[in-house]
């Protein structure tokens, strides 16, 4: 006797059998069958808000369609598959990418699983002109120079030491050439003036040298524009067919070329930095002590040994990255944002108001102590950094197979991307109002900051690998804030358009073109 599901079971595997000797006799049939169900998978998938991944291509359309607006794209997909989603490469791509905004799965790869997610061989392949710096360090190497890096920063002389120099840069450098743009009423692409700004101070704290880009006739400056070629290099690295990165590579061209030129300036100039500064050790002209990293890290080269010039030469250059670019970009989309909210701007000049330097401040600026009353300044920074994190995406491999939080299986063959500029504007991870800039969102009831997690809030990354700079730049960035805010008004230039630079850095692709009026009214603020 026969029970009704084997009886079904039969019926179902008859059919099936029919199914196949019929489009094995007719193949035309069956082809236009796969096209009609992949065409109603891509329709469904558009519906939906997702991009397709077909067979053979994967989601090169979608990826050339919105080439040019990648962050607004991931934003949009994101949001619609869940904070999760699988993009597929085209044929011969070795590996496929799941893109992510969830904060569980971000705690689980930089945080619970972090072994598990070494930055390995190709990620410093990629980076190679960062060398063995700690950007692209893993294990005890990567352990040595946090340490290091990790006592400077924090050391109280040398955060007093970098807060004076920064004041004496902001007093004798920005302020003059913000008179000179304000008497001159002439456009000035506030982008590169804090390119040029954080490049200089960047510079004193880690060499002991100022560059003095931040001049009245904005020079030329062979190091910055080579780190400028470089970022450019890494980005187009991230997004040009793998076969075709090799083919320049072996014919010495394209990127290869270009990376080999900027690498030679930025070795010549950091050679030069350190020589500079150690003839003025010698000289003993140095009235600061070891107040910059290379002093610091030339008294300790018996811990390093064999091979110093190059540590010397690769932590130098990780540290100008890492401080460069991330808090120029911070500045200008801060500053691009109070042109957009004059209500967040009359606030903060509120607030400057009403905690002045004390005498105690270096040339009338604030201390350290004094910009940490700024509460209302570090939201408004904070929220700008949620919506414009500096860093846009960070990328990760793991080492074996593992299964995210969300479900998700991810190995050698399949990267993770995050996507921090996404993860501020997740409705799931801020609410209906994700994309409004909003201070308030920051402080409590009794006006007090409210800390995030930083799972939720990525910009100065997460868990051991968490910036280390993070208290420096707020510092900075609120020096400049008050140095600049009180004293002049920034109105975008009539035709400006601001819009992400695909980069590994979010800077503006066209620069932040504004006009700058004297403040005549608040000269008694600073
Ligand atoms: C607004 C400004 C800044 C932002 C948004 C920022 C963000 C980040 C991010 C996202 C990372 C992780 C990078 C990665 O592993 O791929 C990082 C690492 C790091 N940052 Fe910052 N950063 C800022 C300023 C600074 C400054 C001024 C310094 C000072 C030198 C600094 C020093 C470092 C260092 C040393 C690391 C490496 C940490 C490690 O791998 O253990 N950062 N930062």
């Amino acid at each position: 006797m026969k029970t009704l599901e084997q009886k079904e079971g039969n019926k179902e595997m008859e059919v099936v059998s029919w199914l196949g000797r019929f489009l094995g006799k007719y193949p035309e049939v069956m082809v236009s069958l796969a096209c009609f169900l992949l065409i109603l998978h891509h329709l469904k998938k558009r519906r939906d808000g997702l991009p397709t991944n077909w067979p053979v291509i994967g989601a090169l359309p979608a990826i050339s369609k919105n080439a040019g607006r990648i962050h607004e794209w991931l934003t949009e997909f994101l949001g619609a598959a869940g904070l999760s989603y699988v993009i597929k490469g085209p044929w011969g791509s070795p590996v496929d990418v799941l893109v992510t905004a969830d904060p569980g799965n971000v705690a689980h790869v930089f945080t619970s699983n972090f072994g598990n997610y070494p930055k390995g061989a190709e990620f410093a392949a990629l980076f190679d002109v960062l060398g063995d710096g700690i950007f692209n360090a893993d294990g005890e190497s990567w352990a040595f120079q946090r340490r290091k890096a990790h006592a400077l920063l924090s050391d109280p002389r040398f955060r007093a030491a970098v807060a004076a120099g920064a004041a004496r840069k902001l007093s004798g450098g920005l302020v003059p050439l913000l008179d000179g743009v304000s008497a001159s009423r002439e456009a000035v692409d506030l982008q590169d003036v804090f390119v040029r700004l954080t490049f200089d101070l960047t510079a004193m704290f880690v060499f002991g040298v100022d560059p003095g880009s931040v001049a009245p006739d904005l020079p030329h400056v062979p190091f910055a524009a080579a780190m400028n070629a470089v970022e450019e290099v890494l980005f187009y690295r991230h997004v040009a067919p793998v076969p075709w990165l090799r083919l320049q590579s072996w014919l010495n061209v394209g990127h290869t070329r270009k990376m080999a030129s900027a690498r030679r300036v930025i070795d010549a100039s950091i050679a030069e930095f350190i020589s500079l500064r150690r003839r003025q050790r010698a000289d003993d002209r140095d009235d600061e002590g070891a107040n910059d990293l290379v002093t610091s890290y030339l008294a300790c080269q018996s811990e390093v040994g064999p091979g110093f010039d190059a540590f010397l030469r690769d932590t130098t250059f990780n540290l100008m990255v890492a401080g460069r670019d991330t808090t120029s970009s911070a500045l200008t989309w801060f500053f691009w944002l109070l042109t957009q909210h004059p209500d967040v701007e009359a606030k903060i000049l509120a607030e400057l108001r009403a905690h002045p330097p004390s005498s105690s401040g270096s040339g009338g600026h604030r201390t350290a102590a004094e910009l940490k009353q700024l509460v209302y300044l570090h939201a408004a920074l904070s929220e700008s950094l949620r919506l414009y994190p500096p860093v846009p995406f960070e990328h990760k491999a793991a080492a074996r197979p593992d299964t995210l939080p969300s479900g998700a299986r991810v190995g050698p063959a399949r990267r993770v991307i995050v996507s921090f500029y996404s993860m501020g504007r997740m409705e799931a991870v801020w609410g209906k109002d994700c994309l409004e800039f909003r201070p308030e969102r920051w402080l409590n009831e009794a006006g007090r900051f409210r800390h995030e997690p930083s799972y939720r809030f990525v910009a100065f990354n997460v868990g051991p690998r968490t910036c280390l700079g993070r208290d420096l730049a707020y510092a900075q960035m609120k020096a400049v804030v008050a140095a600049v805010l009180p004293r002049f008004r920034v109105e975008v230039d009539a035709g400006a358009v601001v819009r992400p630079k695909l980069s590994i850095i979010l800077h503006m692709k066209d620069g932040l073109k504004v006009r700058v009026h004297r403040r005549e009214d608040d000269e008694a603020l600073v």
